[in-house]
């Protein structure tokens, strides 16, 4: 047991008169280590907050194994309950009431020694606001107002389901700060998201979730690198002649309205010199590497594979060759 939260084939269903049987999560598994800041990165009801509200004990799961800090949960979670700090529902705050005072409160009803409430105030951002009433609070403020509630017992894993929803680009900068700075003091984190340029920022490991299952999972360059498929775009004054040339010297290529695209092409001399041989002249050779948003989306839209098994207990992985990422090919059968 080396994960300071580790899911294996969680599966939960809703059933519901109105809206029959909903399969929201589907033999889940995810594996989160100390010192990670990592992101659960999934569409719009793909299962993310039915599994933080599983792990946490806010809905029962129907099957499937869970530790938190080596703690089965959600049983014995509250073995571990001081060491966690999880936001997973928006916490309501009373308006007409301070930072300072909304956080003396629940440091007082937690046994948290009062001298906490500047330090997280501080660490959060929030020091020179900290007496201002919430009702003024931007959704930012009361955000990192909420981080900072989960902060006041000095937790050693913090859970935050979508913490940048709804927050403006300053505000998500801020988050993003806040992360890393606790990643930084030695916190795991775990940060829900369906933001795909802010995981790929914050964090350095990232799980995502399709469907109720896990599609991808490791460090985020390693989950981009084996999407990379070697493809450079080229720019030049004679398309059709040059993508003759690719082809010709057995490269793929595929030609847009001003530019090719070739693709598996480690090393983008290869193109330059095939060209430049011929005379035709390079005015632009961009080396093109996937991002977040295009792996996510290949992920999360891929169409089901018939005759490809499916790999959500990790027990038969589909791994591609020479990549350290393991893919869910399968997506059939599952209401989202
Ligand atoms: N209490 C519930 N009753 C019935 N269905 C539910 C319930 N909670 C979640 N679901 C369904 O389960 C699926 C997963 O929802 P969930 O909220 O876990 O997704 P999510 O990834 O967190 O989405 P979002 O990013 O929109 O918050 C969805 O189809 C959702 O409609």
């Amino acid at each position: 047991m080396t994960g300071v939260i580790e899911i294996e084939g969680l599966r939960k269903t809703f059933h519901s008169v109105r809206r029959g049987r909903r399969v929201a999560v589907d033999g889940f598994d995810l594996l989160v280590e100390a010192g990670q800041v990592h992101g659960f990165l999934g569409p719009n009801g793909s299962g993310k907050t039915t599994t933080l509200r599983a792990l946490l004990g806010l809905v029962r799961a129907d099957d499937g194994r869970m530790t938190v800090l080596g703690a089965s949960a959600p049983e014995r979670l509250p073995q571990v309950a001081g060491r966690v700090g999880a936001i997973v529902e928006s916490p309501q705050f009373f308006g007409n009431f301070t930072a300072y005072r909304t956080l003396r409160l629940l440091a007082l009803a937690g046994g948290v020694p009062v001298s906490r409430v500047d330090e997280v105030l501080a660490q959060v951002g929030l020091h020179d606001r900290g007496h201002e009433r919430v009702k003024g609070y931007s959704l930012g403020m009361k955000q990192r107002l909420a981080v900072a509630s989960a902060l006041l017992k000095r937790p050693e894993l913090l859970i935050l389901d979508e913490p940048a929803n709804g927050l403006d680009p300053a505000g998500i900068r801020e988050m993003r700060d806040l992360m890393r700075s606790l990643a930084a003091n030695g916190v795991t984190v775990l940060v829900s998201s369906h933001i795909l340029a802010e995981i790929q920022l914050i964090c350095d490991h990232v799980t995502i979730i399709s469907r109720g299952r896990r599609v991808a999972a490791g460090r985020v360059d390693e989950v981009l690198a084996g999407f990379d498929r070697d493809e450079c775009l080229v720019r030049v004054d004679d398309l059709p002649r040059a993508e003759e040339l690719l082809l010709a010297a057995g490269l793929t290529v595929t030609g847009h309205a001003d530019h090719l695209v070739v693709s598996g092409v480690p090393d983008p001399a290869t193109v330059s010199r095939t060209l430049g041989e011929q005379g035709v002249w390079v005015r632009e050779l961009t080396p093109l590497r996937p991002d977040l948003e295009s792996v996510f989306l290949e992920l999360t839209n891929a169409p089901a594979q018939p005759g490809v098994p499916r790999q959500v207990d990790g027990s038969a992985p589909h791994h591609e060759p020479g990549t350290g990422r393991m893919i869910d090919l399968d997506t059939r059968g599952v209401d989202a």
